[in-house]
């Protein structure tokens, strides 16, 4: 089946500094896929190319087979931006019912639903400038789940959610990937690359893994993903 998301030969510069090297990647249908490397290695950068808001200096990303940033897209990508994109003034429940209201067939019903899939139905009438920052960021995972895209690319949706929330997210995204969702999602979080069916390891704007978590404990005989990409790392520093 053609994948989700094809990256060919991405170069993207940002600050008159390259930041992504000629990278590709394809990411499958109905896949988890965690997307790790150090801070500034070019996570979000690769994710705004994704979704088509990131200007590039050459190659390709196609995702379902259309260009990246395509307006046919527009309806079936839900993106998670690092920041929370959602109104302060507005309460949990309004923010998603807004971010339903632009979409077509997405009821206010769909709000509620993914308000409560989030686990702030309690919260639903609050104002979001009054939440937790763990709140908010929930809330705006709220808005990007609204109308239940095909692709899902969240850039740290775990960051500020305690160990009970963290596990009941991923649940969510292993059931939405198993209804055929294709999840792209970045993290600093070792223990949560093991719940990945596929991991792209990102460093300096190259890709230097690309593999089933298995396969890359396998390849590096380590026993946990967190040494498996100390031992990438420093293989690449050793070539570099
Ligand atoms: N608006 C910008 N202008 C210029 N350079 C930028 C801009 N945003 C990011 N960069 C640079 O691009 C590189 C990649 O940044 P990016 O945000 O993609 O990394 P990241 O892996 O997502 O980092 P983090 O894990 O800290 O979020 C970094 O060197 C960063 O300094």
């Amino acid at each position: 089946m053609e994948p989700a998301i094809e990256v060919r030969d991405l170069v993207v510069e940002r600050g008159r500094r390259r930041v992504l090297h000629s990278l590709s990647c394809s990411i499958p249908r109905g896949s988890v896929t965690g997307l790790l490397g150090p801070s500034g290695s070019g996570k979000t950068t690769l994710m705004r190319a994704i979704v088509g808001v990131q200007v590039v200096k050459s190659g390709t990303v196609t995702v379902l087979g259309m260009l990246a940033g395509s307006a046919p897209l527009r309806g079936m990508i839900g993106y998670l931006t690092q920041a929370p994109s959602v109104y302060a003034d507005l309460t949990v429940r309004e923010n998603a019912r807004y971010f339903a209201s632009l979409y077509k067939d997405v009821t206010s019903a769909d709000a509620d639903a993914a308000v409560a899939d989030v686990g702030l139905a309690d919260a639903a009438g609050q104002l979001v400038g009054d939440l937790s920052g763990g709140q908010r960021a929930r809330a705006s995972l709220a808005c990007a789940l609204v109308a239940r895209p095909t692709v899902l690319i969240l850039d740290e949706p775990t960051v500020g959610q305690d160990p009970v929330l963290r596990d009941d997210l991923w649940r969510r995204f292993r059931a939405m990937a198993a209804q055929g969702t294709t999840v792209l999602v970045s993290s600093h979080v070792m223990d949560e690359a093991s719940r990945c069916d596929r991991l792209l390891l990102i460093r300096e704007g190259r890709l230097i893994a690309d593999d089933a978590p298995d396969a890359i404990l396998a390849g590096t005989g380590t026993a946990d993903l967190e040494a498996a990409f100390l031992h990438l790392i420093r293989a690449e520093q050793v070539v570099s």
